[in-house]
């Protein structure tokens, strides 16, 4: 486990209210993670103005391309500075390893690269629709094998797989987990999901949340509530 697990999904269509919030956010309490919808609207200036403000980013672009694109996609990530970023394990071996290559003249600067596996939004149901028959944690470990080969630091996955997973590809092995919900919030749109405490104790080493925060009525008091839950 991480001693800053917890990364704030910031998915808002006006960057205002977003800076809104991360001016309230101490950078020692939590990281933050900047998606498509985001960085679409607002690009590299967010990303600076994030960091000038001392947080470490996670630039989650979920990268899916061939391996050229995908290699000068990371690359682009790396110019940033973001601390993290991503790519779709389903794009295959050739192309995690490229993007992990591209990274290497960056040496300790390089952010940490990580596989999205299977979305947290997705069941077994969902999966048979794209003819794959086996429950979602098979394909899970498949993927993450894939990406363990390809020498990423880690995958998206979600908690509930995160003590098999720890089990088979050792502790260093990173674990980020969205699909986190404290007990009685909404599920919305996700549905692998579990509490932040559960989480962590299965073995998950960063915790992704967005809504259970950005939606709340007090967002910093439900942050703290989160934070406080996890002690
Ligand atoms: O499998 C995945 C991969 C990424 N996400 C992202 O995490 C956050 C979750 O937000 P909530 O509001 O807490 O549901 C969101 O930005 C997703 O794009 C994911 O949910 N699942």
């Amino acid at each position: 486990m991480s001693d800053k697990p917890i990364i704030v999904a910031l998915d808002y269509d006006n960057k205002a209210e977003a800076l809104q919030l991360i001016d309230k956010l101490d950078p020692n309490m939590c990281r933050l993670k900047v998606g498509k919808e985001m960085f679409t609207l607002f690009g590299p200036d967010l990303v600076n103005e994030i960091h000038n403000r001392g947080f470490d980013l996670f630039l989650d672009l979920k990268f899916h391309d061939i391996p050229n694109t995908v290699a000068k996609a990371v690359t682009a990530a790396a110019e940033l500075g973001v601390w993290m970023t991503n790519v779709h394990a389903s794009g295959g071996l050739a192309m995690m390893e490229a993007a992990q290559k591209a990274l290497a003249p960056y040496g300790d600067k390089a952010p940490l690269l990580i596989a999205v596996t299977v979305l947290t939004s997705m069941s077994d149901d969902d999966l048979k629709l794209l003819g794959i028959n086996v429950p979602a944690a098979e394909h899970v470990k498949r993927l993450a094998s894939l990406t363990q080969q390809a020498g990423l630091h880690g995958i998206v996955c979600s908690a509930q797989e995160a003590s098999m997973l720890k089990e088979t590809f050792g502790k260093e092995f990173k674990l980020v987990t969205p699909g986190i919900r404290p007990a009685g919030a909404d599920k919305g749109d996700q549905h692998r999901v579990m509490t932040p405490k559960e989480a962590l104790l299965a073995g998950s080493d960063y915790l992704v949340i967005g809504r259970p925060i950005t939606k709340a009525a007090d967002p910093l008091a439900a942050l703290k509530a989160i934070h406080d839950s996890l002690k």
